[in-house]
C-alpha cells in the first residue's frame, strides 16, 4: 500500500511540475515533455474502456542454423529497424551499433523502453523487454505490441505489414535487376553452335526465382514454357514478394515494375553485402541458366549402412559442390588433358559400341592427402554435370549387396570409392575386417559372402557394368603401390592421375581463387620457394583462407 502511494506521487509527480516548467522552460521542449507524458498515462486509461491485445516478437525464429544456433527473427529485425526510424522523435533511450561499412549508426530501443506509433489514427505501444530472468541462454528479448483491441483486423492485416516492409528497406540493401527491353528478342537465343545462351542478367534471375517460388508459399506466379523441354518457369507476379537463404542468410526477390520497366528488386542485410555480391548472385545467374537450358541437378548418392532388401539401397542429397576445373590447382595442362579426355568420352557413345566396350572410363587419382583427389571428384561432376555416386564398401556385407547398388545407379554417373588401399586387406579375397564394427540387427553375413576384389572388379567392367549406360568410376589412393595390379590396369582404370604438391601453377589458381590476385611482386618468391619445398595445395588454401577473412591471424 506504502510502496503504491509512493509510486503514485513519483509518477503523477510531473504534474505538480509541469506548471513550473512550462513557465521557465523553452515552448517547444515544455510541449514534447507534457504531450510525452500525457499520451503515456492516457494509455494506461485506455484498457479500462477497451481491453489491450499484446503481440510479442521474439528476437530467436524457430529455425535453426547449419550449426545449430538459434537463428534471429526477420519479423523481430525488421520491427526494430522500423521502431528505430519511425518512432526516433519518440524514444528517449537508444542503443546505438555502428555499420558495417561508412561511419553512421544503427540505433534501437533500449530494453524497457516504450515508443507510440500511430497508423490511420490509431495509436500502438511498443515496448523492448528484456528476456526473463533465469530463463535458458536461448530465451530472447521480445518486441511486445499493444493495441486496443477494437482495432485487432487493421493492426494486423495492415499495420504489422507495413511495419515489416518499411523496416525491411530500413535495413536492407536493395538492387533492382531490370528487364533491357530494348531489344525485342526473345530471353533465349540459338548459337551457331547449337547450344542455347540466355538474354541476360533479368532472364536468369527470373528462372532462378522458379525454383524458389516452386518451394515458397506465393500465391500469386505466372508460368512461362522452357526452351528444351515441356515444363514451365514459373515468375513472381507484379507486387510479389519471396525469401531465399543462401549460406545461413536470408534475401528477398520483390517483382516491381516502375514506369512500365520490368524489375526484380533484392534486399538483402547490410552486413552481407560481400557474401551476395561475391557469391550469392554469380551462383543465382548460374542455376539460372542451368533451370532455363533445361540442366538437371545434380544428386549426390551414398550407400546405407546395412540396408535391409526392401529398402532404398541409395540415400540422396542435392550435390552442390562449387568446384570446378578452373579452380581446381594443378598443372595446367594435365588439367588441360583430363577435362578433352572427360569430353571425349562424354560424346563418343557410337564408338564404345562399335568397339564392343560398356560405355565407362575410370580414373584412378593417386597422391598425398589434401592435394585435391575429392576436389577433382566434385569439378568431374560439375563439368559433365552427372550425379556421383560414393561407395562406402565398409558399409556393404556381401557381392550380392554390391550388385544391389550397382543396378539400383543411374547413366550419366561417377561411381565413386575413396581410400581404395583400406577396403581390402589384401587383393585377393577378403574385405578388411573393422575393429568393433556394429552390423545391423536381422543382417546375415557369412564370411565367403563377404565383398571380394572380383566380385567389385566385375561390377566396375564385367557382365554387370553394361546395365547403367554412361559411366564413370573413379578410385582414389593415397598410396598408389599397395593396390593389385587387377584393379588399376589399363583398360579398367583407363587414366592414372598423380595429385601432387603444390606447383607455382597451382599456387597461382589459388591466389586467384582466394585473393582474386593474378599478380603480385612476391610471387617469383613464392615460386622459388615452391621449388624446395612440398606443400599440399590444401595448406596453401588454409593460408590464403586466412589472409582474406578480416581479423584472422595473418602471422601463422
Ligand atoms: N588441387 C586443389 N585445388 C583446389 N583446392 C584444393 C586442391 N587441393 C586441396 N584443395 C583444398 O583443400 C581441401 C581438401 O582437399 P581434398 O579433400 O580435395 O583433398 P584430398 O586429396 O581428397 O584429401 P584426402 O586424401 O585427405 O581425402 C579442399 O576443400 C580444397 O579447398
Amino acid at each position: 500500500m506504502k510502496q503504491w502511494v509512493i509510486n503514485g506521487i513519483r509518477s503523477s509527480g510531473w504534474l505538480l511540475w509541469a506548471p513550473l516548467l512550462a513557465s521557465y522552460a523553452p515552448r517547444g521542449l515544455t510541449n514534447m515533455y507534457l504531450n510525452l507524458h500525457i499520451r503515456r498515462y492516457a494509455r494506461r486509461l485506455v484498457p479500462f474502456l477497451d481491453p489491450f491485445v499484446t503481440i510479442d516478437i521474439a528476437s530467436n525464429s524457430s529455425s535453426r542454423s547449419d550449426n545449430n544456433q538459434p537463428m534471429p527473427s526477420i519479423a523481430f529485425e525488421e520491427a526494430k529497424a522500423y521502431l528505430a526510424k519511425a518512432c526516433w522523435r519518440d524514444a528517449l533511450e537508444f542503443s546505438a551499433k555502428g555499420t558495417v561499412e561508412g561511419s553512421s549508426f544503427l540505433l534501437s530501443l533500449r530494453e524497457g523502453q516504450e515508443v507510440v506509433d500511430h497508423f490511420q489514427g490509431v495509436t500502438v505501444w511498443w515496448l523492448l523487454v528484456p528476456p526473463r530472468r533465469g530463463m535458458p541462454e536461448e530465451s530472447c528479448l521480445c518486441l511486445r505490441l499493444m493495441f486496443p483491441q477494437q482495432h485487432r483486423a487493421l493492426i494486423l492485416d495492415e499495420y504489422l505489414p507495413h511495419v515489416s516492409r518499411q523496416g525491411r528497406e530500413d535495413m536492407l540493401v536493395t538492387i533492382d535487376i531490370v528487364n533491357d527491353k530494348s531489344s525485342p528478342t526473345p530471353r533465349y537465343y540459338d548459337t551457331d553452335d547449337g547450344e542455347f545462351r540466355s538474354r541476360g542478367a533479368f532472364a536468369e534471375v527470373q528462372a532462378y526465382l522458379t525454383k524458389v517460388c516452386s518451394r515458397s508459399d506465393v500465391l500469386n506466379l505466372y508460368a512461362e514454357g522452357t526452351v528444351k523441354d515441356d515444363s514451365f518457369l514459373l515468375s513472381l507476379r507484379e507486387g510479389e514478394e519471396v525469401s531465399d537463404r543462401f549460406c545461413d542468410v536470408i534475401v528477398w526477390w520483390l517483382s516491381v515494375p516502375i514506369q512500365r520497366e520490368d524489375r526484380l528488386r533484392l534486399m538483402f542485410p547490410q552486413q552481407h553485402r560481400a557474401l551476395i555480391l561475391d557469391k550469392y548472385l554469380p551462383h543465382v545467374r548460374q542455376q539460372g541458366r542451368d533451370i532455363m537450358f533445361g540442366k538437371r541437378s545434380q544428386s549426390l548418392y551414398t550407400n546405407k549402412r546395412g540396408y535391409c532388401s526392401s529398402d532404398k539401397v541409395w540415400r540422396r542429397i542435392d550435390f552442390e559442390h562449387p568446384a570446378t576445373f578452373d579452380s581446381l590447382a594443378m598443372n595446367p595442362t594435365k588439367k588441360r588433358r583430363i577435362m578433352e579426355d572427360l569430353d571425349s568420352f562424354r560424346g563418343n557413345k557410337d564408338y564404345y559400341r562399335r568397339i564392343g566396350k560398356p560405355w565407362k572410363r575410370g580414373y584412378l587419382l593417386y597422391g598425398p592427402p589434401g592435394t585435391g583427389k575429392s576436389t577433382m571428384i566434385a569439378a568431374m561432376a560439375n563439368h559433365l554435370n552427372y550425379d556421383i555416386y560414393d561407395i562406402e564398401l565398409t558399409s556393404v556385407y556381401s557381392n550380392s549387396d554390391l550388385r544391389d547398388l550397382f543396378i539400383n545407379m543411374t547413366s550419366k554417373s561417377i561411381i565413386v570409392i575413396e581410400d581404395i588401399d583400406c577396403c581390402f586387406d589384401d587383393f585377393n579375397g577378403q574385405r578388411m575386417k573393422k575393429k568393433g564394427r556394429s552390423i545391423p540387427s536381422g543382417h546375415v553375413i557369412e564370411v565367403k559372402q563377404k565383398v571380394t576384389l572380383s566380385g567389385l572388379l566385375n561390377f566396375i567392367d564385367g557382365v554387370w557394368s553394361a546395365q547403367s549406360g554412361e559411366q564413370i568410376v573413379v578410385l582414389t589412393t593415397n598410396f598408389p603401390d599397395k593396390l593389385d595390379q587387377a584393379l588399376i590396369r589399363r583398360g579398367r582404370m583407363d587414366m592414372h592421375i598423380e595429385m601432387s604438391y603444390c606447383c607455382f601453377e597451382a599456387f597461382k589458381t589459388l591466389a586467384r581463387n582466394y585473393l582474386d590476385v593474378e599478380a603480385h611482386p612476391l610471387f617469383q618468391r613464392v615460386e622459388e620457394l615452391l621449388q624446395v619445398v612440398e606443400i599440399i595445395p590444401a595448406d596453401v588454401a588454409e593460408c590464403l583462407l586466412k589472409a582474406e577473412v578480416p581479423g584472422s591471424d595473418r602471422g601463422v
